[in-house]
């Protein structure tokens, strides 16, 4: 791409990595197989920090890719209706059935798959794609990549493909 805009959300929201074992697997040799505290299996929150980078070979007859206004608009909803201050459960995680049933009155975002940066990333990603093509843009401006900041010193990129 010739062009890159980049335009940065935030949100916060609690999750739990179910998925996460530490102690196997092949990469847990990388650690020498000494952890056994899978942390993030437990429910903790983030001020998620979401970077939309959209592209194109050409400027518009406005001189831009795209209005940020508009990228800023077309996640608006996702963002901050569905997944700000919302807990995110994966609907395969062993817990779901209890949170369904205990917390039905406060906001869950469910989604089917663990809710890791690199996974919610290609969430994002595949949602601004279906936009882009629901509004027959998908030609003129390209989804180049959605990067999630979970914490200071970890993020997520996906980049489709
Ligand atoms: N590849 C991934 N690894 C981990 C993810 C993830 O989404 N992708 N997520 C988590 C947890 O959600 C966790 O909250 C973040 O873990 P971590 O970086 O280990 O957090 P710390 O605060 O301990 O980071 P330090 O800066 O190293 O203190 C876990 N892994």
């Amino acid at each position: 791409m010739k062009y890159e805009i980049t335009k940065i959300f935030r949100f916060e929201a609690g999750h739990r990595v179910w998925k996460q074992n530490l102690a196997e697997g092949k990469t847990a040799v990388l650690s020498g197989y000494a952890c056994t505290d899978n942390k993030c299996r437990n429910l903790h929150g983030h001020s998620y920090i979401l970077e939309v980078t959209v592209g194109s070979d050409t400027l518009n007859e406005q001189d831009v890719v795209v209005d940020f206004y508009h990228i800023k608009n077309a996640l608006k909803d996702l963002v901050d209706n569905v997944f700000d201050h919302s807990f995110i459960i994966d609907i395969n995680d062993p817990l779901y059935p209890v949170f369904k049933e205990y917390f039905k009155d406060l906001k869950i975002t469910e989604v089917d798959f663990c809710p890791t940066a690199e996974a919610l990333a290609k969430y994002f990603y595949d949602y601004l794609v279906q936009k882009l093509k629901e509004a027959n843009l998908e030609e003129d401006i390209k989804v180049v990549q959605i990067t999630l900041w979970e914490t200071a010193t970890g993020k997520a990129t996906y980049k489709g493909e």
